[in-house]
């Protein structure tokens, strides 16, 4: 079937790395912001990974360009807006779009005015669109540990107002999740749910950090998990869910080829995975490409790509009433697609 019209959740989506060329140009004219180039096809290289991108750290400097168009409240009202529109073409009926407060202070705004300003853009999106969408707050690895409780707490300001959890991204080679306990235990504190980059570009101790110690209910990536049998075992226990996102897995280095990535590994071990985009643009994808890519390179059938989704919904991060609006409207679209 042409999978574009297959209702889909992603739940891992980074606002700044998927911000496309031509929003940025119409950014920059807009805000007089100096690019290397106003020509879309050229951009895109400075915004996009190569095939021979050689690890996450790589992956990281292609997100300059974007922090530097998403400064003012209209810039950031405008990419949230588009976030939706572009990924409701996709037919994603659910979606959390995670972004770093602190990225987006560099012209002197607030965190809480970053929040409200991208909180009220998905709020737009979600009202021309019909694509349900929350926000999860990004605790940066290299950021003080004071910065990301000032996130935390942030996110405790806006919880239930649109953002919906906490996670911790950036440099995970040189930035272990144990630096952040202190915050993550704050988190914890005030129910904010917490998912945690973790197993990409880092062993599976990280994994385990993240759950036993830090208390994420789901992991970004995860990917190193097989190292560690008893860990396979305590995650399935634990039902935590990984965030899987293929594309991105393989230009990061998280996994050494498409023939290697254990999407389809973990599944059929129980384990509860989904699939993600991570960055439409830095990445060159959309969540209509990734469920092809299960299809295509991991043998997935549609009634598993339809668990799958229902693996992203039930660990959403919303509340149970928005949770069974959305499972009802799943539901129905399956059932139109004879799912
Ligand atoms: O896959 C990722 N792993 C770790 N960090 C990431 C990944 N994708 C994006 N980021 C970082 C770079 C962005 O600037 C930041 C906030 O979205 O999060
Ligand atoms: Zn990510």
């Amino acid at each position: 079937m042409n999978l574009q019209l297959f209702p889909k959740i992603d739940l891992h989506y980074h606002l700044d790395g998927s911000v496309s060329p031509v929003t940025l140009i119409e950014i920059a004219l807009q805000e007089n912001i100096q690019l290397p180039t106003m020509n879309v096809d050229k951009l895109r290289e400075y915004v996009q990974v190569e095939e021979e991108c050689r690890n996450l750290a790589e992956y990281l400097t292609k997100f300059e360009i974007s922090k530097k168009c998403m400064q003012s409240p209209r810039a950031l009202k405008q990419v949230a807006y588009k976030a939706i529109e572009d990924v409701s073409k996709q037919n994603v009926r659910y979606i959390e779009v995670r972004f770093a407060p602190y990225l987006h202070t560099e012209q002197g705004l607030r965190i809480d005015e970053v929040v409200s300003n991208v909180l009220s853009g998905l709020k737009e999106g979600e009202n021309d669109f019909a694509t349900m969408a929350r926000a999860i707050l990004i605790c940066m690895r290299n950021d003080s540990v004071e910065k990301n409780i000032e996130i935390i707490e942030v996110a405790a300001k806006f919880l239930d107002k649109g953002v919906v959890g906490v996670d911790l991204a950036g440099d995970e080679a040189n930035f272990p999740p144990d630096l952040n306990k202190d915050a993550f235990n704050l988190a914890k504190k005030y129910n904010i749910p917490i998912t945690i980059h973790a197993g990409e570009a880092a062993g599976s101790e990280n994994i385990y950090d993240a759950v036993v110690n830090l208390g994420a209910k789901r992991i970004g990536h995860g990917i190193r998990l097989k190292e560690d049998p008893h860990l396979v075992e305590l995650i399935k226990e634990k039902k935590i869910t990984l965030e899987l996102c293929p594309t991105s897995n393989v230009q990061t280095k998280a996994v050494d080829s498409w023939e290697s990535h254990p999407i389809k590994y973990y599944f059929d071990k129980g384990i509860l995975v989904t699939v993600n985009t991570d960055n439409t643009t830095v990445s060159n994808t959309n969540i209509t490409n990734e469920y092809r890519i299960l299809v295509e390179r991991y043998g997935f059938i549609l009634d598993e790509l339809k668990e799958i989704t229902f693996n992203s919904l039930n660990a959403a991060f919303i509340n149970n009433n928005d949770k069974q609006k959305l499972k009802k409207i799943l539901e129905k679209e399956y059932k139109i697609i004879g799912l």
